[in-house]
């Protein structure tokens, strides 16, 4: 999950916002067909998918990551593991991203290895993301930036936030809640380096929806 924040640094435009898809709760059935057109969308695979499951054991999370795991790998695209370091570390994921609940990043960082892509939610906190840099997370996550049918959140960042993030700190930044292809554009504009997205993928047609994201982004 590496960014192009070399661009910035040498003035020309940053247009390299990628995608991130978080999973709906549900990836059974004809989800990994679903993935497998999400990511074949538009000319340009998302960098990073997440599986994000909920109240499943081990066991059989670790089934249902398999063939998505294989996808991703097939176009190049980072599986991260949501919430569960232990998972992560069994199923060979390429990071995890852990919530502020969820653990703490160097402990994960010991467990899963200096190449593992450690994400860090930090809401809209200016403090928790310093925090998290200290602690040697890969990318920070802001949000909600708009409200989310996903997930209920009490705290509700400006663009202006990700502007200051990327102004001084090199570690990637991620723009999540609420997203979509009409609305992303000021997070592009900010800075984001990726928007992470669920709803507006999975709830109409995935790839559609990752056309038309890519085409704002490429457009701001
Ligand atoms: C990229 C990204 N950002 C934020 C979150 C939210 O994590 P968390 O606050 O732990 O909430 P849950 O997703 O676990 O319900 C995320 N998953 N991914
Ligand atoms: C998982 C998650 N975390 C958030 C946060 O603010 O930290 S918002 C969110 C939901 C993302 O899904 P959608 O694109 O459907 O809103
Ligand atoms: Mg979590």
């Amino acid at each position: 999950m590496s960014t192009n924040r070399q661009a910035r640094d040498t003035g020309l435009p940053m247009t390299d916002c990628q995608l991130y898809l978080i999973s709906p709760l549900d990836v059974s059935g004809n989800f990994p067909e679903r993935l497998e057109r999400a990511l074949t969308a538009g000319g340009r695979a998302a960098t990073a998918f997440q599986l994000r499951l909920k109240g499943v054991d081990q066991h059989e999370a670790a089934g249902l990551a398999g063939p998505l795991q294989e996808i991703c790998a097939a176009h190049e695209t980072a599986f991260i593991v949501n919430d569960d370091v232990s998972l992560a570390k069994r199923i060979g994921a390429d990071g995890v991203h852990l919530g502020q609940g969820d653990g703490d990043p160097k402990e994960a960082r010991e467990i899963l290895g200096r190449e593992a892509q450690i994400g860090v939610t930090c809401h809209a906190s200016r403090h928790l993301a310093m925090e998290a840099g200290e602690a040697g997370a890969d990318y920070v996550a802001f949000g909600a930036f708009y409200p989310s049918t996903t997930k209920e959140s009490e705290h509700c960042p400006e663009p202006e936030l990700l502007e200051w993030w990327s102004g001084i700190f090199e570690i990637p930044c991620v723009a999540i809640g609420g997203i979509t292809p009409q609305n992303c554009t000021p997070l592009v504009s900010a800075g984001a380096d990726f928007l992470a997205v669920s709803g507006a993928v999975w709830s109409g047609d995935e790839a559609e929806a990752v056309s038309a994201f890519l085409e704002q982004i490429r457009a701001g």
